[in-house]
């Protein structure tokens, strides 16, 4: 135990957290606990500061104030590359891959990020020598299980919204997450769609001991899932609770009925 937290327990804690912009307090004394193997939500109505939150944790912004501790180290200030690199990934509502490589490749260039791996340059010279063709393999293993195995030659532009979300959490596979921080999977996708993501993250959970955060509006979806959420509102968390206990809370229903 360290600073009175358990990091055998808690694969992310976030303590006392703040991030200005100007007189904006998008996150004002934020904490939360995330344990391992978890499934957590994270809600709260437009420009409550989820997305900021998640910009600190992955280094894409600096904190003002706080500690972001991750897998037992101290990540808060640190570059988003070395966050990564860690295990700590995030993904984004617009899914970011290259735009002139096919699926595949998105897939399998992001096992250059990993630590220990050395295979730039030769990435698509040598790919079907020893290590590169164990990490081709892989690559299409996780784009099996995300079931984009029919459109792994394809170039993002030529596939959908959903397929993109799809691609970018294969990609954040590939490069060994550990803890991932998702943002709105499930928008822009039609609702059974919607549901197979849920029920792949929590495949991951399961079978591979992954861990989510996830940024939702879907609520419907998103409670089905989760084990815990925490709700933001004005940079502030102002509830938290199991999903049950969360719906029924008069804050959050204050927040998101009564404005
Ligand atoms: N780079 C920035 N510069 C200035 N203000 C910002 C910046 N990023 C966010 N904000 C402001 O911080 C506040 C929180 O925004 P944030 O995007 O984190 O909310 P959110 O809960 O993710 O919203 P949404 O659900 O709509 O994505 C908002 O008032 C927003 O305008």
């Amino acid at each position: 135990m360290k600073g009175g937290y358990d990091f055998d327990k808690y694969i992310l804690v976030v303590e006392d957290l703040y991030k200005y912009f100007g007189g904006i307090r998008a996150v004002d004394g934020v904490s939360l606990r995330v344990p391992r193997r978890s499934i957590i939500g994270l809600i709260g109505p437009n420009g409550s500061g989820k997305t900021t939150l998640f910009n600190v944790v992955a280094g894409l912004y600096k904190p003002d104030k706080g500690r972001i501790i991750f897998d037992g180290v101290d990540i808060a200030g640190r570059k988003p590359h070395e966050i990564y690199k860690l295990g700590l990934i995030r993904t984004f509502q617009n899914p970011r891959l290259w735009t002139s490589l096919t699926v595949f490749e998105n897939v399998l260039g992001a096992a250059e990020n990993r630590k220990g791996e050395n295979i730039a340059g030769a990435l698509f010279q040598r790919l079907w020598e020893g290590q590169e063709r164990k990490l081709a393999g892989e690559a299409l293993d996780w784009i099996d299980f995300v079931e984009l195995s029919s459109v792994d030659h394809m170039l993002p532009l030529n596939i959908s919204g959903g397929q993109m979300k799809l691609a970018e959490l294969a990609r954040a596979l590939m490069a060994r997450a550990k803890l991932l921080l998702l943002d709105e999977p499930s928008a822009g996708v039609n609702p059974t769609l919607a549901r197979r993501i849920f029920e792949g993250i929590e495949r991951l959970r399961s079978e591979y001991g992954l861990t989510f955060l996830i940024i939702e509006h879907r609520l419907e979806i998103l409670f089905d899932f989760v084990d815990y959420v925490y709700v933001m509102h004005r940079g502030k968390i102002v509830a938290e609770g199991k999903p049950e206990e969360v719906a029924e809370n008069p804050v959050v229903l204050d927040i998101y009925l009564g404005g």
